[in-house]
């Protein structure tokens, strides 16, 4: 094990209240093998840290290391053309129905062999780490027949061997219904077996699914949901993003880990999210990408009590955003939560909506994944745009 270490010179944002940054300043922090050992004000460090080694960190600013709760970022070919399309008029949906979209990623997915995703992902997973991120969630649902969602899942987990970061994997089988396929039979036939096949190998951490006009309805995913189930996997939705047909409150009586996009989420669905402990992620590239206008019930979240993250979705269409920091800053700006919403929604409910009780906050006993910044307010963490300010990220206590 690493020896021991003291990091001091620090502003910590220890994101341990269930508001604000939970700040420290003046702070000491010991990191003892991949754990956190103490956090505190430096005058206050107990006096058997006294020979451990000493770093100082010049007055910076330390949080908990970030997690992306909600990415797409293994998948084959891109969507530029599409992007055209929308900017000429057609709407997120218009491009659905004429067979772009969702099924247009999968002709390039299932055409890319393990080593084509895998490659294509690595620079995706270093732009996150170079942001400070310590956690990613990665879905699949990008193959819709069973030979390509395990191949996904497998580059994912394999994502997790090559690079100093934690993948935490759902399953999207439910994401769209391959053309020309009917709903039911591609829920009975394909995603359900596959969903078997890919816990037996233990690729699956979640299962997620899409529940909205264009992809699947609250029965459909209902069936989904039920197969998680029996299996022992949490479930997680994209839910209430371009209509209100019910998803959010699905994913409430499930007790879903969260409920994602959530758009057009109601009072009363706030209150059944809150109600069942689920966490509401934000997800303001796909926002910004397709025009949006109707913002998430940020308010009605807080009236509830409803917990807040925020990811970047990065997927090659609706949310093709590789910045965790500039999903903050549009979360600020979009959606008009506060820099500490924002920064809670990436490191403690980051970790809630992926049901992780180890990571998100500065606390003895939690991994040391941490991130130093340039910065000497937590709020320019949102503030920036497009701007980078890590200065050092801390993985299990490894430097
Ligand atoms: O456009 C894509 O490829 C993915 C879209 C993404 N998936 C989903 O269920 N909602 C989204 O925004
Ligand atoms: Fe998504």
């Amino acid at each position: 094990m690493a020896q021991p270490y003291v990091m001091t010179g620090l502003t910590a944002a220890t994101m341990d209240q269930d508001s604000g940054y939970g700040l420290v300043p003046d702070a000491a922090i010991v990191v003892a093998g991949e754990r956190i050992d103490w956090v505190g004000p430096a005058s206050d460090l107990p006096s058997n840290y006294a020979g451990f080694d000493r770093q100082s960190h010049d007055g910076r600013l330390v949080t908990p290391a970030l997690i992306d709760c909600h990415t797409h970022i293994v998948h084959g070919g891109n969507r530029a053309r599409e992007f055209e399309m929308r900017l000429n008029g057609a709407s997120y949906e218009e491009v659905a129905r004429a067979g772009g979209g969702i099924v247009s990623t999968v002709a390039a997915t299932r055409s890319a062999t393990q080593d084509d995703l895998l490659a294509s992902a690595l620079p995706r997973v270093d732009a996150l780490i170079a942001q400070g991120v310590s956690v990613v969630e990665v879905k699949s649902g990008y193959g819709l027949d069973r030979e390509t969602e395990l191949k996904m899942l497998r580059v994912a987990r394999i994502l997790g061997q090559q690079r100093p970061i934690r993948v935490v994997t759902s399953f999207l089988g439910a994401h769209a219904a391959p053309s020309g396929t009917n709903p039911d039979t591609y829920i009975d036939s394909v995603c359900l077996p596959t969903l078997e096949a890919a816990h037996a190998e233990g690729l699956v951490d979640a299962v997620d699914g899409f529940c909205e006009g264009i992809a699947f309805d609250t029965a459909q995913i209902a069936r989904v949901f039920d197969k998680a189930r029996a299996l022992g996997l949490p479930v997680k939705l994209h839910a209430e993003q371009l209509s209100h047909i019910g998803g959010t409150a699905l994913a409430a009586e499930y007790g879903a880990l969260s409920a994602d996009h959530v758009e057009y989420a109601s009072a009363a669905d706030a209150a059944a999210l809150a109600a069942a402990g689920t966490v509401a992620v934000l997800l303001p590239g796909a926002f910004y990408s397709i025009h949006e206008t109707q913002a998430p019930p940020v308010q009605a979240f807080r009236d509830h009590g409803v917990a807040m993250a925020v990811g970047t979705d990065w997927n090659p269409g609706s949310s093709p955003l590789g910045s965790i920091l500039l999903a903050m800053n549009m979360a600020c700006t979009l959606f008009r939560m506060t820099p500490a919403e924002a920064l809670a929604g990436t490191t403690r409910n980051g970790a809630l909506a992926l049901g992780l009780g180890d990571c998100g906050v500065i606390a003895p006993g939690m991994r040391a994944d941490l991130a130093i910044w340039n910065v000497s307010d937590p709020a320019e963490l949102s503030y920036g745009i497009g701007i980078n300010p890590l200065h050092q990220r801390i993985f299990g206590g490894a430097q």
